[in-house]
This record gives C-alpha cells, structure tokens and sequence, in this order.
C-alpha cells in the first residue's frame, strides 16, 4: 500500500496532537464542557508539560551524576522519592500506577548514569524473581538469569552487572552467609516487592538486591546483621541479648554447619544501621563483632508483606 494514503479522519479527530514547539496554547477553561475533541486536547496539552518536566528532570540527574555520590543506583532515596508522592496523591489515578510510572521512570535515570544490567537467582528463568526484578528495575533493563546465588553474586564482584536479585534468606537459600566473610564486601541494598500490595496474578515472592556498594537511608528502613555464635546458642538467648542492647530484632534466620561448633545468624532488626553502631559491641554472645549485611527501605504496605 501507498505511504500517501491519508488517514479518514474521523469526527472526533479535530484536534490533532500538537506539534513540537506547538503546546503553548493556554488550556480551555471550558475543555469540561466540551466533546471529546476538545477533552482530548487538553491530555496532549498536558502530556506535552509532562514531557517537557521529564525532559528537565533528566537534565538535573545528569547534574546530580556528576555530583560525586557513590553509586548510580540509590533505593533509599528512591524509595523516600515514591513515598512523599503517595502522600500527596490525590484523584482518580489508582496509586499502584502513581508507583509503576515512577519505577520505569527510576529505572531511566538511573541507567542514564551508567548503566543498569541485572543478575538474577531465578532457576526457573523467566519466573518469580525475574518478574520482581522487572517490576522494580524496569520492563527493558538488561538482565540476567542464573541458576544459583552465587552466579548472580559473582557477576556484581566482577562489575558485569550493578546488582542481584536473591531469594529472600532461609535456611534453604544460604547465599547470605556468603556476605558475611567476602572482602570486597557485598551489600543488602533493597528488598523486593516495593509494592507490597499484591495484585491477582503478582509474584508473591520476596527478594533481597546485593551491590557492591553500602545502601542509603530512606527514613524507614530495617536491617540485615550477621553474626557468627556457638552451634549451641538458642534464639531466645539471642534476642534477648539483641533487645537489651536496644536493636528489636525481626527475623532471625540460623544456619548450623553439621558437626560445625559455629552457628551463622541472620537477624533483621529494625532501623537504618552501619557497622560502626555502637550497639553492636554490646552482644555478648558473638564469637566477632556483627557486621551489618544491609539494609533496606521498609516496603509499602508492610515490611514483611
Ligand atoms: O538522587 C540521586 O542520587 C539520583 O541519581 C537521582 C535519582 C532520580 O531520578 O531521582 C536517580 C537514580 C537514583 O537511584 C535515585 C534518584
């Protein structure tokens, strides 16, 4: 067929998409008493200004990239960005959208930086923690299944991706342990689902991301401590040290090598914590000083889900 064939207008077409450099007409006080020609001027008037915002917002980040912070990607600040615009939405626009807009938005300015590449824990390829990954870190952000943790993890030691995508710790997904003896450390960075209301068809997995780099703070956060104790400590135990020390502990999760007389734990605590707390010194039970594997924004809609 002809590429000069016209489009048949239909009635309804009178307005056409403005043109570059052609959205300054002053909105129509009266576009909520017109026909839909007119209504559906007023959204490309307005997707102009939204276009025109995003373009300007892009440029502050190319300024912000150069302002010498330590990472491209920063999930505190991210996630303090999508809480403060929760709070101020108001309307029809279903929340869930407000977020998925910001996610794919996030995911831009962060690989505009640099470079996003993801490295998942996903043996299934194409299952659970991939669709997580994507629906954090954007829908074409390049990424990589892999059928263990510890491939995902090599691939951030190694540079060739910015973080991985993890099965939240068990005493089944023992890559944790890992975080606590590597040099050059690895951190816990963010957990996955943000969004931790599920919709029918959501993967209702949980996942942990790990980057080389230590995470930020968004104001609400908890954290990962590992710690390394006699096979024989019992939780209780354990807690109580860890509330007298003032750190209220969440999960705890205690991996016993067998025939090993050292138990690694993992414990979530709440708050935003780094290694040099002075609480940490306060645990008498550890064989070393705990060191802090990472910490994340608490999720919305509760931390654990
Ligand atoms: O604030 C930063 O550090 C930025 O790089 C900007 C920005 C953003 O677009 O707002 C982009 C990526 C980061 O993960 C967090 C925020």
């Amino acid at each position: 067929m002809s590429n000069s064939v016209s489009p048949i207008a239909d009635s309804t077409s009178a307005a056409a998409p403005a043109a570059p450099g052609q959205d300054e007409r002053p909105s129509q006080d009266d576009w909520r008493s017109g026909g839909l020609a007119v209504l559906r001027a007023e959204l490309d008037r307005i997707d102009n200004q939204i276009h025109d915002l995003l373009m300007r917002r892009a440029e502050v980040v190319e300024h912000v990239a150069r302002s010498g912070k330590p990472a491209a990607f920063r999930p505190g600040r991210e996630a303090s960005i999508i809480r403060r615009l929760l709070q101020r939405h108001r309307g029809a626009l279903p929340p869930a959208s407000l977020v998925r807009i910001w996610r794919e938005l996030l995911a831009g300015t962060t690989s505009m930086q640099g470079g996003l590449s993801l490295a998942v824990c996903d043996p299934d390829h194409g299952a659970t923690l991939t669709q997580l990954a994507r629906e954090h870190f954007g829908s074409l952000t390049p990424l990589r299944a892999y059928g263990t943790a510890a491939q995902a993890l090599a691939d951030v030691s190694q540079g060739v991706a910015s973080v991985a995508v993890l099965p939240f710790p068990s005493d089944r997904d023992t890559w944790w342990v890992s975080l606590l003896h590597r040099e050059p450390r690895l951190h816990i960075i963010a957990r996955l689902p943000f969004w931790n209301r599920r919709p029918d068809g959501a993967p209702m997995a949980q996942a942990l991301v790990v980057a080389s780099t230590p995470p930020d703070a968004s104001g609400n956060d908890r954290s990962f401590l590992g710690l390394e104790c006699d096979s024989d400590i019992s939780r209780t135990r354990l807690s109580g040290e860890l509330l007298a020390a003032d750190l209220k502990p969440e999960i705890m999760v205690v991996l016993r090598q067998h025939g090993a007389s050292v138990s690694n734990v993992l414990i979530e605590v709440e708050g935003y914590l780094t290694d040099n707390d002075p609480r940490l010194g306060r645990l008498g039970s550890v064989l070393r000083r705990p060191i802090v594997a990472g910490s994340y924004a608490s999720p919305l809609g509760g931390a654990a889900g």
